[in-house]
């Protein structure tokens, strides 16, 4: 029996966004905090659309873990598969810079960060069994012990028919070098149904500077997926299946406050679209239209749109 639309692996972290936004964080004095971490992110998104959804992950045992575990609990998400470290790990902090609405940065700590201690013998097959799919992100295999848990978590999907979507979510701080980057990647993405990332963290995957969507769909199809979503900021994203259709997801028009967030937002809402049986096409547009709703907002897991807010939109720019 499945019990969840939806269970994430990763991170769940705190975002310090800039209150005073449109000037340089040496002159940022004032910080809102939400939860943060791509995998919470996109849980948070797809529980706020009405998916049920779980989470696996590490937090501290401390005032910022409990934070993080109490929001997700009160956005309907089940927490009780994120772990409480006891080794005094901190949580991740990543103090975004809106210097403008096209430039913005992100100031990370994350030096052994809770996240990464996930442990194997913290993911539980039962748990895992109980979804319809395992969202992964790219980031929670970039040290062990977090990146064999992950390795298990992909392994028990694979196992129980439980459909594993790969959400890329490159983030440099965290790994050594770029061959090792290749090299996880490529053994989850070759193991996933669905990819998601920007053509930026394909060329990651890929270990190449310029890669493009053919040779990247390619190479993919040979292997498990069967579906393909290559992102390329406003202008746009791509669909591609392995039946050899391809699919164009243009972005809408937003009044755009700061650039972060439109990642976790759109495969929130894409993944929410799939879920319910609507075309892949209609998957594009509800994640593009979730994506310009965050951008116009100030946080990236608050910001998370409803339905209807999505489906305003939609009709609004139909044209
Ligand atoms: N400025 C924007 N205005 C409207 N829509 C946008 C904008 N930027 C991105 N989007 C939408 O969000 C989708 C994903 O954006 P992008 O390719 O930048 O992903 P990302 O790099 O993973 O995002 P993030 O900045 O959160 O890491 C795009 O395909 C587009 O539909
Ligand atoms: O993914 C992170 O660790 C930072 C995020 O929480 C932040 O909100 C963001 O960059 C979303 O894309």
């Amino acid at each position: 029996m499945t019990t969840y639309d939806l269970i994430a692996v990763g991170r769940a972290c705190i975002d310090l966004n800039a209150v005073e936004y449109n000037r340089p964080m040496e002159e940022t004095e004032t910080f809102s905090k939400y939860v943060g971490g791509s995998p919470a992110n996109i849980a948070i998104g797809a529980s706020k659309l009405g998916l049920s959804c779980g989470f696996i992950g590490k937090i501290p045992d401390d005032q910022h873990g409990r934070f993080i575990s109490n929001y997700m609990s009160e956005v309907g998400i089940d927490t009780s598969q994120m772990a409480i470290d006891k080794n005094g790990h901190k949580s991740g902090l990543a103090f975004t810079e809106i210097l403008s609405p096209s430039e913005c940065s992100i100031l990370m700590y994350r030096d052994d960060v809770a996240d990464l201690y996930l442990e194997p013998s913290e993911v539980d097959e039962e748990y895992i069994k109980q979804a319809k799919m395992l969202v992964v992100s790219g980031t929670g295999l970039a040290q062990s012990p977090s990146r064999e848990a992950v390795l298990k978590s992909v392994a028990l999907a694979r196992k129980n028919n439980v459909k594993v979507v790969f959400e890329l979510d490159y983030r440099p701080y965290t790994w050594k070098n770029a061959e090792e980057v290749s090299v996880y990647y490529s053994i989850v993405a070759e193991q996933s149904d669905v990819v998601i990332g920007t053509r930026d963290e394909f060329n990651m995957l890929e270990n190449v500077t310029e890669g493009n969507n053919d040779k990247t769909v390619a190479y993919l199809f040979q292997h498990e997926p069967e579906l393909i979503v290559i992102k390329h900021g406003v202008e746009g994203s791509y669909a591609y299946t392995k039946e050899g259709e391809t699919f164009r997801g243009k972005a809408y028009k937003s009044n755009v406050l700061k650039t972060f967030g439109a990642g976790d937002s759109y495969a929130a809402a894409f993944l929410y679209a799939l879920s319910k049986g609507k075309t892949i096409q209609e998957a594009l547009q509800y994640g593009s239209a979730s994506a310009a709703i965050v951008v116009s907002k100030h946080s990236s897991s608050e910001a998370m749109p409803t339905v209807e807010q999505i489906e305003a939109l939609m009709e609004e720019q139909s044209n």
